[in-house]
């Protein structure tokens, strides 16, 4: 990746800074606040989800963030300077989810043809590879599958190296295969240095390959955190063992007051011979059912981002 000028000069200008930004379009129903206040700062080499509901203002975010479109309010810089500024100088670059190949070209007549406006027909071989792409070289873009024409989106994104990748729902239209391959490789990417921005639907996406993820609803940011403590805000862990059968009900059960009078400990309940406790202290709970219950078969399963999100949105997927 090349040099950035951030480490010739000293100065680590993050590499995107939101500041107050607000967009309103004007619909027949009056004024839209589509983003309505995002302050936020990106490192260099994170790799952070944008997660929300359809509506929420990703897409509109995204737009600003690349120069497409300007804020009503606030502003964007992309390693300290606009956006347009860092289009032009190839540090940003991105997959969006609308936006034209042309259908009567190859594959690799695409990949050409946009290597010679960013002068970079030395990377045509690299970026194919890395995108797994070279075996499609000669078909149409029009015979190419949703999955595959992402991925030659993917390709052309990368040709200007760019320090800064913005990501619009990368994944649609890939099978799992597909999409792990593509996140292998963003993952080698980011840890080489380029940072990665990308808006999601899929729960588990953000859940699996975002170390930072933004939740978005309704223009603002509603959380912002790393994933796994974003998933741990929403009711803590579950743990469930088999115990041997109670003597008695479980309200009077002795074994099982002690598991609620745990710190932390929000529910515990029985089925069969299966109890299950959801507490934020899933270690203290797995050692007082090992060690002192004769718990056996342990299981702890941590909340998926599905449950803060919908906590924190107040609505499902
Ligand atoms: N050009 C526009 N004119 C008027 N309203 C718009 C315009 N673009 C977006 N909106 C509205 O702004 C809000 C945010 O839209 P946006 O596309 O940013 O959301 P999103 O989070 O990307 O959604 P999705 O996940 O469905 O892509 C929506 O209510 C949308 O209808």
């Amino acid at each position: 990746m090349r040099e950035s000028s951030d480490q010739m000069t000293g100065y680590a200008a993050p590499a995107l800074r939101l500041s107050g930004v607000r967009k309103v379009f004007r619909t027949s129903d009056g004024p839209l606040a589509a983003v309505d206040g995002i302050d936020l700062d990106i490192g260099t080499g994170e790799i952070v989800a944008f997660l929300g509901p359809n509506g929420a203002g990703k897409t509109t975010t995204i737009d600003m963030m690349l120069g497409l479109t300007t804020p009503t309010a606030g502003t964007v810089e992309v390693f300290g300077s606009s956006a347009q500024a860092a289009v032009i100088r190839g540090d940003i670059s991105a997959v969006l989810q609308t936006g034209g190949l042309l259908r009567d070209l190859s594959v690799r007549e695409t990949v050409t043809a946009i290597a010679a406006l960013h002068g970079a027909k030395d990377r045509i071989d690299e970026v194919m590879e890395r995108t797994d792409i070279q075996s499609l070289a000669r078909r149409r873009v029009s015979k190419c599958s949703g999955g595959e024409q992402q991925r030659l989106k993917f390709a052309l994104a990368l040709l200007p190296d760019p320090r800064l990748l913005i990501l619009d729902e990368p994944t649609a239209g890939m099978d799992v295969g597909a999409r792990h391959a593509f996140w292998d490789t963003m993952r080698q990417d980011a840890s080489a240095g380029r940072t990665v921005v990308f808006a999601t639907h899929y729960l588990e996406e953000a859940q699996d390959f975002a170390e930072r993820t933004i939740l978005i609803g309704k223009g603002r940011v509603l959380a912002d955190g790393p994933t796994a403590q974003l998933r741990a805000m929403t009711g803590g862990r579950k743990v469930s063992a088999d115990l041997d059968e109670l003597p008695g009900p479980p309200d009077a059960d002795p074994r099982l007051q002690r598991l609620r009078e745990l710190p932390g400990v929000k529910s515990v309940s029985l089925r069969g011979t299966r109890l299950e406790v959801t507490g934020s202290d899933s270690d203290a709970i797995a050692r007082l059912l090992l060690n002192d219950l004769g718990g056996r078969d342990l299981e702890i399963i941590a909340p998926t981002l599905e449950s803060a999100f919908i906590e924190l949105t107040g609505e499902g997927k």
